[in-house]
């Protein structure tokens, strides 16, 4: 009996890549960003005490290696965190042209990005003449909003009335390489929202755009709030993955969360979307339920969604403590031959100025397999390991390391 969990706690980076210097918020580089040892700075320091308090407390997560790691990817202290490993720990570092998350997945599912993304400039507009007519044509509207750079949270406020008023989609980008929709559920349609991401993805595709995100919100001026029924209409991958791996010899991959749109479901064979907890609930039943052969492959993507975009260390933290507990339970059901791989895509440090991700190394923590330090290694790595694991085949770059 052989089973993998590959959970990604979306932007949970622990510093030190070596290329940070090449990835900016506004103007400054990334070196010296580290997610998750700031974090623990700030909670150690009294600076993260919003329904909160105190060092910052993953036991679970640390057991298996959490703060061995920080110290191995970047040498800077993670207060409460370092204690002896008793799990698989190491770092990995990526190698393709994005902080985002689709360069992030594909990498660890076996596949670095083998082109350059398309970025908009932080200019207004943002977007070429030609590509905002064809969105409002697509839309039935005779314009667009936004057409900046902007926090989702942000813009949706600034404009959302204006929104309500014109019938005009909300239309923004970041330092990602991402098309943004963003429109009122009830007034704008959330179906319509999603036909219209889908009916401009292939334009924005051909462009080297890797996402188009419908960002629908609901409520009343004032109080707008985004539902978690976005979706992200990405790229296809450019060759296998893991999932197809998998899928290819027979095996079954489920995925939680955005993975079925990372991947445009391609090697997947089903998905379940929803809030964290609700997804924590299903990668619960899965470690119930799932076949032998199998891969789940979860992405929870609050830690990067409300809390590291949103510059929120209290909220960052809240949210680790909240998974290190779920995952401590979820490790103790484990059965024999199963291994749950715990890592992330980029980061995303809330103490950092901006509001775009962070390039970090992020970690590479194990149950199931005993004590083993891998240090530093590739993202690709992990689909090596856990084709190996699984008895797979594998297709891409990295070198198993168990
Ligand atoms: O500010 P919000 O809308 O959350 O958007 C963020 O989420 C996008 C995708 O993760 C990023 O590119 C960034 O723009
Ligand atoms: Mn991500
Ligand atoms: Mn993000």
């Amino acid at each position: 009996m052989t089973r993998a969990f590959l959970i990604v706690l979306d932007s949970a980076g622990i510093g030190g890549a070596p290329d940070a210097g090449r990835f900016f918020n506004g103007t400054q580089p990334d070196t010296g960003a580290n997610t998750l040892a700031h974090i623990a700075q700030a909670c150690a320091d009294g600076r993260a005490g919003a329904g909160r308090s105190g060092p910052l407390r993953l036991p679970n997560l640390d057991r298996l290696g959490l703060g061995a790691a920080i110290a191995l990817a970047s040498g800077d202290a993670a207060p409460g965190l370092g204690c002896a490993p008793q799990g698989l720990w190491g770092a990995a570092t990526e190698v393709s042209p994005g902080k985002d998350t689709p360069s992030g997945h594909w990498e660890l599912a076996g596949v670095p990005v083998p082109w350059d993304w398309h970025y908009f400039p932080d200019t207004q507009p943002a977007f070429p003449p030609d590509l905002s007519a064809a969105v409002a044509r697509a839309a039935g509207t005779d314009g667009i909003l936004g057409n900046c750079h902007a926090s989702g949270t942000e813009i949706v406020a600034r404009l959302g009335e204006e929104h309500l008023r014109s019938g005009w989609p909300i239309c923004y980008t970041s330092a990602d390489s991402v098309f943004q929709i963003a429109a009122h559920e009830q007034a704008f349609g959330l179906d319509r929202l999603l036909d219209l991401c889908r009916a401009v993805a292939p334009m924005l595709h051909d462009m080297r755009v890797g996402r188009v995100i419908a960002r629908p919100f609901t409520g009343a001026p004032g109080q707008f709030t985004r539902t978690s029924n976005r979706r992200d209409f990405a790229i296809a991958p450019p060759s296998p993955t893991l999932c197809d791996w998998i899928s290819g010899a027979g095996g079954t991959v489920h995925g939680v969360g955005k993975i079925g749109d990372i991947f445009s479901m391609q090697g997947i064979f089903d998905t379940v979307k929803g809030s964290d907890a609700e997804l924590m609930g299903d990668l619960s039943r899965l470690v119930d339920g799932a076949e032998d052969g199998s891969l789940t492959f979860a992405n929870f993507v609050e830690f990067d969604s409300l809390y590291g975009h949103r510059r929120d260390v209290s909220g960052y933290a809240r949210h680790l403590e909240w998974a290190d507990a779920e995952l401590g339970a979820l490790i103790a059901r484990l059965r024999p031959g199963d291994l749950m791989l715990i890592t992330a895509d980029h980061g995303n440090d809330p103490t950092w100025i901006g509001t775009d991700h962070t390039r970090e190394r992020v970690p590479v923590l194990g149950a199931g397999v005993g004590v083993r330090a891998v240090g530093q290694v590739g993202f690709a790595d992990i689909a090596a390991s856990i084709a190996a694991h699984l008895g797979v085949p594998s297709q891409g770059p990295g070198k198993s390391f168990l």
